[in-house]
């Protein structure tokens, strides 16, 4: 408690005591400085006063002093002043604030009548200064209260500032009171207009009037503020402000969809950031295909991977969204044969309040929405049923997302990367797979070779593999025998990395010395090598086989145009009438003849 941070109160108590007794008045502080005075001592504020003097004697003592003879005093003899001291009487009183002794109050007889006039009134004179001193108090805690309230409101000005949603405060007519920056930011206001604002201008689309008639809680309900052209959609809540029975407001908090859809991904998604060094293998034929994912990264264009189950479709995904400018920005995955056909609608696009029986309250955001400004990886692409196909190619042409039982487009920018590990142009005549949506994501189209084709990759790939199980397992497996790679290298692998990330951890689970042996191999690989011979003839392809696949190669050549028929006839080298016929047979889907 400082008496400096009332001192002109102090200043005009000290003129009003010595214009009322006739007397020099002077106040100083808990530390001695003078803070206020009259006559010869208002040149001397800012001074310190002696703490050997009665002052400093009335500061620790915390009692009432009178002085009738200066200079003869006990304490009068400690005083540094005692020479130059020409005072005739001097009163001192403490000024106390709960308890704590703030200042003194000092009155000063510079004369013999003033030194009688004040030490023959002595009782009256000390009653008039302890209500003094007490007048003083009181400005002290009332300076103190004004201070703790300034603070209190700037402490919560700090903390709704320092929260990431909006808040806005508003009474009990919708006018705004109270506001956070983070709200003027999303609603684009100005601190002048915000004040001039009724809630019901930011929620237009909502019933305002019925949340304050009903006073009751809200939580995340959707809406969308559309501004002056730079609007965007939200949730907020609402909470109204009640003291016992009556209401006074409401206070609302708002977040942009966005933010609160990127603090979904993050703590959902798991995101596994995946560079182009992470995926392994050295093999011409694979540094080709990440040379291509390199380029397909600095571009915003749709990419289709294609390649068998487990040769890494979805790590080239990661890696092209990840060294892309979206980087910073969701990745989201979704695979397309996973889910049901009934609900992969609303999985991808979303749904509105009451779109379908079970629907949840507030809609929901679909997988576009949440990768808007990043990218979506639409595994399994090629299983997505036609009528979605319609919708997904709508997605790509225009630039906007309809949810299912919803009214409005919702513009979406979400980078589409696509993978199948069907032969997309064979669905494509089967009419299983829409030509124009083929095209449309076939911009960038990778292929992944099989690991069979990359027989230099797997030596690489079993030693990251070993140590990845190892590490996994706490097992300390140094290498894997030669007869291993024999069986490896003969092995077809139809799963792939994938088959061989799992053969390679049951070995390690199997072996009890430090190398991989051949019995220490899944029985499906030794039996296969066994059975090799059997499936070399197994791979004899029929006459029949050639000619459909012939068929479909000329088709997806020539196009599936009357006049392309013609041409791949030709190129067949038989007649148009037994192409249309074949055609059927083989059930590939062509145009009328
Ligand atoms: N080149 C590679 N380097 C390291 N790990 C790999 C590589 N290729 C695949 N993998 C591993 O193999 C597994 C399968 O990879 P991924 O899921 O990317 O394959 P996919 O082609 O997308 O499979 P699917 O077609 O079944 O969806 C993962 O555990 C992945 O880490």
């Amino acid at each position: 408690m400082d008496l400096r941070k009332i001192v002109s109160s102090v200043q005009n108590v000290s003129e009003a005591i010595a214009s009322v007794i006739n007397v020099d008045v002077t106040i100083v502080d808990h530390h001695l400085n003078r803070i206020a005075g009259t006559g010869c001592y208002k040149e001397q504020v800012g001074e310190k006063v002696d703490e050997n003097s009665a002052f400093g004697f009335v500061l620790r003592q915390g009692e009432s002093l009178i002085i009738e003879n200066p200079r003869q005093h006990d304490i009068c003899l400690q005083c540094e002043n005692v020479g130059n001291c020409m005072e005739y009487a001097e009163v001192c009183c403490p000024i106390k604030v709960k308890d704590q002794i703030v200042g003194v109050i000092g009155l000063i007889a510079f004369e013999e009548e003033q030194k009688t006039a004040m030490i023959g009134n002595q009782k009256n004179l000390m009653e008039f200064l302890n209500k003094m001193a007490d007048l003083i108090s009181s400005k002290v805690i009332e300076q103190e209260s004004t201070d703790q309230i300034k603070f209190l409101v700037k402490e919560l000005e700090t903390v709704l500032d320092s929260v990431d949603r909006g808040i806005i405060a508003v009474d009990g007519t919708g006018k705004i009171i109270h506001y956070n920056k983070r709200a003027i930011g999303l609603f684009k206001l100005s601190e002048n207009e915000v004040c001039d604002r009724n809630i019901k201008d930011l929620l237009e689309e909502f019933d305002v009037n019925l949340l304050f008639k009903k006073s009751r809680q809200v939580k995340n309900r959707a809406f969308v503020y559309r501004g002056k052209g730079d609007g965007f959609r939200g949730v907020f809540d609402a909470n109204p402000i009640r003291i016992g029975s009556e209401n006074f407001g409401i206070v609302f908090t708002f977040s942009n969809i966005s933010d609160v859809l990127g603090i979904i991904n993050d703590m959902t998604t798991g995101t596994m950031i995946m560079k182009f060094d992470d995926i392994i293998g050295e093999s011409q034929l694979f540094n080709e295909v990440k040379i291509q994912g390199e380029k397909a990264a600095q571009s915003s264009s749709t990419v289709l991977i294609q390649g068998e189950s487990g040769t890494g479709k979805e790590l080239f995904a990661r890696a092209i969204h990840f060294h892309s400018q979206r980087c910073k920005k969701p990745f989201i995955p979704i695979n397309c044969a996973a889910i049901p056909e009934q609900l992969l609608e609303s999985e991808l696009f979303g749904y509105e309040e009451g779109a379908f029986t079970g629907a949840k309250r507030g809609g929901k955001s679909g997988k576009f929405e949440l990768a808007n400004g990043g990218t979506i990886f639409l595994d399994e692409i090629g299983d997505m049923p036609l009528h979605l196909q319609t919708k997904l190619l709508r997605v790509l042409q225009e630039q906007v997302i309809e949810k299912v039982g919803g009214k409005d487009f919702i513009p979406i920018d979400a980078r589409i990367i696509a993978a199948t590990n069907k032969d997309l142009e064979n669905r494509v005549l089967e009419g299983e797979f829409r030509q124009d949506l083929f095209y449309r994501i076939n911009v960038i189209p990778l292929h992944i070779p099989p690991l069979r084709q990359r027989g230099e990759d797997l030596m690489i790939l079993v030693s990251y593999l070993l140590n990845k199980c190892n590490e996994k397992l706490g097992k300390y497996i140094q290498e894997v025998h030669p007869g291993v790679f024999d069986v490896f290298m003969s092995y077809q692998w139809p799963g792939n990395v994938r088959e061989l990330e799992n053969t390679i951890e049951y070995a390690v689970n199997m072996c009890s010395g430090s190398i991989i042996m051949e019995r220490d191999l899944p029985k499906r690989l030794s039996r296969r090598q066994t059975e090799s011979k059997d499936e070399s003839f197994r791979g004899i392809t029929s006459i029949q086989e050639l000619e459909r696949k012939e068929m479909i190669k000329a088709i997806a050549y020539f196009g599936n145009t009357k006049q392309a028929i013609t041409m791949a006839a030709t190129a067949l080298g038989i007649g148009r009438a037994t192409l249309y016929r074949k055609l059927k047979i083989y059930g590939i889907k062509t145009v009328s003849k």
